[in-house]
């Protein structure tokens, strides 16, 4: 069946009650499942049986697209290449082009394997001693995922802090150098291009800032890149350029070179371990029935959300403070992936594709923007997660806490408050038409969708799973969707107008812009002056 006659016909069986679908015990079953150290739970959505079962006929297409990726096939048809980052942690051999990309990850990784282990015990040295500082300069992909693991895995920590500068606003560089001894610091420049205005940029101020201790500052660079003759020319020694190809997209690129900071933080064995992870879930991906598959029940409801029932967003609302960086991380993956409006063979998409994807960490989220979730009129589909152990034992109060408040949103979110219920908790209060009033503002519609993962904790290997769940639904919602998930033509125009406009700030003739740029341009030319 075409798909969006498919989610024509999903639109007719909309509308069922959570709390009376949940009286179905077989149906929470296949709700319900689990796979290594997870377990997913989306009972709490307005799925029905017959609806589960219509939207797996609908990815019927999944296992064979599926094949072809971990085959090495160029499924990313628009840039012509193959998508390969499940090969940066993968352990059998993968043909491209009849040549088996293995052997140059296992290489790339053991030469990352054996920088890292020189920078945390001392033998790769600065002018000034040892490493004590790592800075990662890189944007988007190239430093989102190092980032967020880093954050993430912060118990794992034991090699030199590391720092992330991604924003072209000098404040950025500025903030992150004050604490920093440039004849300790090995910056790392971390773009798959090296072409990236902003990483450039930052790139060479923090040349210039670590010439003030180092007399040839290339010498505590390190580049990540798939362009060596480019790190070359910026003076970088090629023993310490670590290149990947270019079926490794942006966005995907934690698992290889682009996580050498995360590597150097916290060692090559808890890197292997974040590798294990994110390999167990792509063998469940690769395997499992597609009923019982985390990855396509996660995508599932996705498509329920989104292009059925008509919600424009989703809420990535990790019940875990190092995980405080995964939204953003997320947004990156989802948005970038499917934020499309053709099909892979450039007809314009009949409906929806990628919903907005923002969060953040509970419990803060509850006192921000939970009274939307909760009260405002548009649903919006929020995704939970919580271990069932902290990192820290003694302080397990605290996480039996962030537990409650976990399961007491997702239960809010189902039950909701009536207006009867809202009036008997107020009536010793109000009453007659004043009780009527307080208690309208009181209602919680409720029958509002929650999907909830648990882990057992948040370890290298979870995260890796966690990571590689996201990466698969979005392939599989990309699928079903019929779009090309692995380009990003969309963030081009705006970085050819900045180009256009960078000698215009300079005080060039603005003329050939628009009236609305021309005037903010003079303005801000007027103050700068
Ligand atoms: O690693 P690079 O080439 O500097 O690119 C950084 C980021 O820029 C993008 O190409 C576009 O924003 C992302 O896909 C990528 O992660």
């Amino acid at each position: 069946m075409n798909f969006w006659n498919g989610i024509d016909r999903l639109r007719g069986m909309t509308g069922q009650r959570i709390t009376d679908l949940l009286g179905d015990a077989e149906r929470n079953a296949s709700l319900r499942a689990q796979a290594g150290p997870f377990l997913f739970d989306l009972s709490k959505t307005s799925l029905t049986q017959e609806a589960l079962d219509l939207l797996l006929e609908l990815a019927a297409d999944v296992p064979s697209r599926r094949n072809a990726m971990f085959a090495g096939q160029r499924i990313n048809t628009t840039e012509d290449r193959a998508v390969l980052h499940t090969a940066l942690r993968g352990t059998e051999p993968v043909p491209v082009d009849g040549e088996d990309v293995m052997p140059g990850v296992r290489e790339t990784l053991d030469r990352m394997r054996a920088f890292a282990e020189d920078v945390r015990d001392g033998t790769f040295r600065g002018k000034g001693g040892a490493i004590t500082d790592v800075v990662n300069i890189g944007i988007g992909g190239s430093d989102l995922g190092p980032a967020m693991a880093t954050l993430a895995l912060a118990p794992w920590h034991d090699g030199p802090r590391c720092h992330f500068v991604s924003n072209v606003d000098g404040a950025d560089w500025a903030e992150t150098a004050k604490g920093l001894d440039p004849a300790t610091t090995l910056v790392i420049v971390a773009s798959k291009t090296f072409t990236t205005i902003e990483t450039l940029t930052n790139a060479r101020t923090a040349r210039h800032w670590m010439a003030q201790a180092v007399p040839d500052p290339g010498t505590q660079f390190a580049a990540l890149s798939s362009a060596e003759d480019k790190t070359t020319d910026f003076g970088i020694d090629p023993t310490r350029v670590f290149g990947f190809e270019d079926w490794v997209g942006g966005r995907y690129s934690v698992w290889g070179p682009i996580g050498l900071s995360l590597m150097i933080a916290v060692g090559p064995d808890a890197f292997d371990a974040f590798l294990r992870g994110a390999r167990e879930m792509d063998d469940h991906f690769r395997t499992a029935p597609l009923a019982r598959n985390l990855p396509v029940l996660l995508a599932l409801q996705g498509i329920w959300h989104n292009q059925v029932c008509g919600y424009p967003t989703r809420a990535i609302l990790p019940y875990d403070n190092r995980l405080a960086r995964l939204p953003a991380y997320l947004q990156q993956l989802e948005m970038e992936s499917n934020g499309k409006a053709v099909t892979l063979a450039g007809d314009p998409l009949p409906g929806p594709a990628g919903p907005v994807v923002w969060g953040e960490p509970g419990t803060n989220g509850q006192h921000a923007f939970y009274q939307l979730i909760h009260q405002g009129k548009t649903p919006v589909p929020c995704e939970f997660m919580v271990a069932a152990r902290g990192q820290e034992p003694e302080l397990d109060h605290h996480h039996r806490l962030l537990i409650a408040n976990c399961l007491a949103q997702s239960e809010a979110l189902l039950k909701g408050r009536s207006h009867a219920e809202a009036r008997a908790i107020i009536a010793d209060r109000f009453s007659g038409e004043e009780l009527e009033r307080q208690a309208a503002h009181r209602v919680f519609p409720g029958d509002r969708p929650s999907t909830t993962l648990i882990y057992p904790a948040l370890t290298p290997e979870v995260l890796g799973g966690i990571l590689a769940l996201y990466e698969h639904r979005v392939f599989v919602e990309g699928v079903m969707l019929g779009i090309n998930s692995f380009d990003q033509w969309g963030v081009e125009l705006g970085k050819e107008l900045a180009t256009s406009l960078g000698p215009l700030v300079e005080g060039e003739d603005a003329s050939a812009k628009d009236a609305s740029t021309q005037a903010l341009l003079g303005q801000l030319l007027d103050w700068r002056a």
